[in-house]
């Protein structure tokens, strides 16, 4: 949940009225007259690499936003999916009148898919994150409503680690600065507060992908390195885990940022953090903009006890290119501009071609293969459940399911006439998921089927595959 105490007061309710409306939306998709009946020639073929039934890939309907890779969006189009790919993310108004209509939605680190949006997304099923930050979807919502969201864990990783690594360099020479001089015309030759990075100390905050990876990096440098973590990581080469944020902050000529946005990463540097650090320090902050209290990190910058930032990430971006980064976005934007040393990039960290395209085939195969599969392997917010058919007409129960009890035994009464070929059930808080085929199913036997279980009390979605 985003916050919002009401949501897990009234969740039940809600759940069951959307579901009902979603596998509603399902269903006519299912049994729309030109779908209804399969000659078995047309049933599912014994390989999985093309979609099951019953529906037509052609209905299927996916919204693509922020310029998702043309490798993702090729993936899509290949099923015979009708994609729409918009460059940019939308306002919530608009955002909410496309994704009303849409199974499929792609977005990138921008799109905030919230419970007021998601609440309105009828018809979808799945959500492709392609980047690696999955804080901007409310993913227990998204679970609850039957939901699966999907990422790219760690494809722009290397991408991150090798800015942070020039721009420790950058600032450590103050290149930004010069190079800006020297595009207005003036030559301003200094070594005076520049260094070389060799023998200096970085300090990682959150050595999850792309802090260890990093780590590597930096010490291949010269530089020594510590970090913090809240989990105990196996620290790469000669790197040290601290026990503490202060002890890095204390320790590190330069700090640099890779937690996840959290309610416990919110403002995690701010005014106390500035005074731990070293006078003349350095920090970086390409994880997300809330971790950092900006007007803190304006002030740390002007008193001299910070000799330079670089920023990536801000609490409030521009939806697309050619937007104005002013301080209709956030208050103190004119502030952060002025200041000397600080290298401000939009949120490119992992905008590589080789990020992007690795990330376009990761999210893209996962979303082909549960709209077209079930499958939930690598979801974020959904029990993780696969299963590999080797035989021909064979029906494919997908049903997810609020985590209650009896709700098993009730599935098994209504599948008790069907020879059940595989089962498998997987639960995650308060969201199962269970999948399994029957053999020798017809096409009204599946129709009854599919109703019996939407009519199961703890239904949140189901759908029959075959
Ligand atoms: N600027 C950009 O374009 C990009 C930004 N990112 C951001 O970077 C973040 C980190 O990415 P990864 O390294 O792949 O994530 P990761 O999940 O592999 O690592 C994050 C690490 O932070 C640690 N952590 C969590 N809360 C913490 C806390 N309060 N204090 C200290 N450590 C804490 C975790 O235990 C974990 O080891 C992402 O969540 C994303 O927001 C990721 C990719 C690109
Ligand atoms: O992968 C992430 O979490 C990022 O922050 C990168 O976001 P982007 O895909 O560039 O909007």
């Amino acid at each position: 949940m985003n916050g919002d105490p009401t949501d897990a007061q009234d969740i039940i309710p809600r759940v069951d009225k959307l579901a009902r409306s979603v596998s509603n939306s399902w269903n006519s998709l299912s049994t729309s007259p030109s779908l209804a009946f399969h000659p078995p020639q047309l049933r599912r073929p014994s390989t999985v690499t093309k979609p099951l039934k019953p529906f037509e890939t052609k209905n299927i309907k996916v919204l693509l936003l922020e310029n998702v890779n043309k490798t993702g969006q090729d993936l899509l189009r290949e099923q015979g999916y009708i994609v729409e790919a918009l460059k940019t993310s939308l306002p919530e108004d608009q955002l909410i009148e496309k994704i009303r209509d849409v199974h499929v939605v792609g977005i990138r680190s921008k799109t905030r898919l919230t419970a007021k949006v998601l609440r309105e997304a009828r018809n979808l099923i799945v959500i492709g994150a392609f980047c690696i930050g999955t804080n901007q979807v409310d993913l227990e919502f998204a679970a609850e409503n039957g939901i699966t969201v999907f990422n790219s864990p760690f494809s722009n990783s290397r991408s991150v680690a090798e800015l942070t690594i020039a721009e420790i360099i950058m600032l450590s020479r103050q290149a930004g600065d010069r190079s800006n001089e020297l595009h207005n015309g003036t030559w301003n030759k200094v070594s005076a507060g520049c260094w070389e990075v060799r023998g200096k100390t970085l300090g990682i905050i959150g050595y999850g992908h792309i802090g260890s990876q990093l780590s590597v990096l930096a010490e291949t440098m010269g530089m020594g390195v510590v970090y913090y973590d809240v989990l105990t990581m196996m620290a790469m080469g000669t790197a040290r885990q601290l026990p503490s944020l202060e002890k890095v902050l204390a320790e590190a000529d330069f700090i640099t940022l890779h937690v996840p946005e959290l309610p416990e990463t919110k403002n995690m540097i701010g005014e106390k953090q500035f005074s731990q650090m070293k006078d003349g320090s350095y920090l970086i902050n390409n994880s997300r903009g809330t971790v950092v209290d900006i007007p803190s990190l304006i002030n740390a910058s002007r008193s001299g006890k910070l000799a330079g930032a670089a920023l990536d990430v801000y609490p409030n971006e521009p939806g697309g290119n050619g937007d104005y980064f002013n301080n209709d976005l956030n208050t103190w934007t004119t502030d952060l501009r002025s200041l000397k040393n600080i290298i401000l990039t939009p949120h490119i960290g992992g905008s590589t071609e080789e990020a992007q395209s690795a990330i376009g085939a990761e999210v893209g195969h996962a979303l082909v293969s549960y709209v077209n599969e079930g499958s939930t392997t690598g979801a974020v917010n959904m029990p993780e459940v696969s299963v590999r058919t080797t035989e021909p007409n064979l029906a494919r129960v997908l049903f997810i399911h609020q985590n209650v009890p009896g709700v098993l035994r009730k599935v098994n009464t209504i599948l008790a006439d069907y020879n059940i070929e595989r089962q498998k059930s997987e639960s995650r808080g308060k969201v199962a998921y269970l999948m399994l085929e029957v053999s020798g199913a017809g096409e009204q036997e599946i129709a009854t089927l599919y109703k019996e279980l939407e009519s199961v009390q703890a239904c949140i979605r189901t759908r029959v595959l075959y």
